[in-house]
């Protein structure tokens, strides 16, 4: 048996192994689509914001020379909605009822918001104007905003919905991004079923073909292929081909990689020339690095417990990372209650905030205890030449 090799040496080779997928090519997506997506090249507003004169409130487009000496009443010549058209000129000593967005007309340089105002005969042929207004008053320029030809956004940024906003309202209906890494997740075990499907003796559902595809999609990346095989290495042969005819640049398998007679994985990887081994950590210590045809394989062990805390640990991070994400959030908190870990492994413990913002333990060591997993909401991380803590010790933790 080959010695465990420390936490850190094997999350430094796993991000080697990724390094190459940091380099991404770029696509056209809809603007509908773009949400968590990066900019490829700054994007350039082909037109000004606001694209024209219009007003900022309901209520009176004016000159305001005309309004100087307010109160003073003035004849309403017109309305003017927010719709298609360009209004006529305002003539001087005249008002013309406005709507919010609507074109301001030649001639007028304030609105008098409506709350302003009093009406002046009985079907509002005219409006007094309470007060004097300044130029530019509740007018909204063209290009105020953004002058058209500049950039709305920058190259590089994770879009949110604030950012759409603009794009959207600058008319743009597609924008540049980069590729996301493309993910197979296959996992393998003749023990599992589909989802919803009934379970016969000894079957088990595969929790981790949907977990591992969730926490690819939170990484920031894209899913091309799932997929699940019993314990036979041509079927697993068969199923990365598959995923490669996909467009994978990276599989992630679950099982098949500790010590048994049906190690899959470890079938596959290890004539190949790919490491299968153990890490210095619990869980999740099997552990596995290699290729199939050109396309990194990186097998993290079936407990479902240890294979989202291994994604967690070594593929996330670089993922994480491409598609501008920030790495998960760490803080060091006080135990709220005395544990005890195993010398030599890096112990990765649920667990859970308390009420007075301490961390307890949830559930116990086991990798298959995957509703703690569901009931936690932090890893406690014990180092490994740690054995014991006390309560109140302070730990470091990962928030989940
Ligand atoms: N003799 C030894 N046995 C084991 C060792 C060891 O060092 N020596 N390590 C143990 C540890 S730690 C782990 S973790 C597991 C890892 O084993 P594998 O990666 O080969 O995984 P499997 O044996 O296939 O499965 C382990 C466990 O997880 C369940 N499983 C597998 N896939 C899924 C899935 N997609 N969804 C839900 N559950 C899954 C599986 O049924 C097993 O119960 O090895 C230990 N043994
Ligand atoms: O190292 Mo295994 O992941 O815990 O049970």
């Amino acid at each position: 048996m080959g010695a465990r090799i420390p936490v850190d040496e094997h999350a430094a080779f796993v991000r080697s192994l990724l390094a190459g997928l940091g380099a991404r090519p770029t696509e056209r997506v809809a603007l509908a689509d773009a949400l968590g997506r990066i900019t490829a090249s700054p994007v350039e507003s082909p037109i000004a914001l606001p694209p024209f004169r219009n007003s900022q409130m309901d209520g009176f487009a004016v000159r305001s020379a005309d309004v100087m000496d307010a109160p003073v009443s003035l004849p309403v010549v017109g309305e003017i909605a927010a719709a298609p058209g360009v209004p006529a000129p305002l003539e001087p000593g005249t008002a013309v009822r406005i709507m919010t967005g609507a074109p301001v007309p030649d001639g007028a340089d304030a609105v008098v918001p409506v709350e302003d105002t009093e009406e002046v005969g009985g079907d509002v042929t005219g409006v007094l104007i309470l007060h004097p207004r300044a130029v530019g008053e509740y007018v909204r320029e063209a290009g105020s905003d953004l002058e058209a030809g500049s950039d709305v956004l920058p190259a590089g940024l994770r879009l949110a919905s604030r950012h759409l906003a603009a794009a959207a309202a600058s008319g743009l209906a597609e924008v540049l991004v980069r590729e996301r890494v493309r993910v197979a997740v296959v996992s393998t075990g003749s023990e599992l079923v589909p989802l919803g499907t009934p379970l016969g003796q000894g079957e088990i559902p595969d929790a981790n073909g949907v977990a591992l595809a969730a926490a690819v999609r939170a990484a920031g990346a894209v899913v091309v292929h799932g997929g699940r095989v019993r314990d036979d290495v041509d079927r697993l042969r068969a199923e990365l081909d598959t995923a490669r005819e996909a467009g994978a640049e990276l599989v992630i398998t679950s099982g098949g990689v500790s010590k048994g007679a049906f190690e899959v994985v470890r079938e596959l990887l290890e004539p190949a020339g790919g490491w299968v081994g153990s890490v210095a950590m619990q869980p999740g210590g099997p552990q596995a690095t290699g290729a199939y045809r050109g396309v990194p394989v990186i097998g993290f062990p079936g407990n479902p417990v240890s294979a989202q805390l291994s994604f967690e640990l070594f593929v996330a991070p670089s993922l994480r990372a491409i598609a501008g994400l920030p790495p998960a959030a760490t803080e060091r908190l006080e135990l709220a209650e005395p544990l005890t870990s195993v010398a030599g492994r890096r112990q990765f413990l649920r667990g859970r905030r308390t009420d007075d913002g301490r961390a307890g333990v949830v559930g116990g060591p086991g990798s298959h205890l995957v509703a703690a997993l569901a009931a936690s909401d932090l890893l406690i991380v014990v180092p490994e030449d740690v054995t014991e803590l006390d309560a109140g010790a302070v730990v470091d933790t990962v928030l989940l």
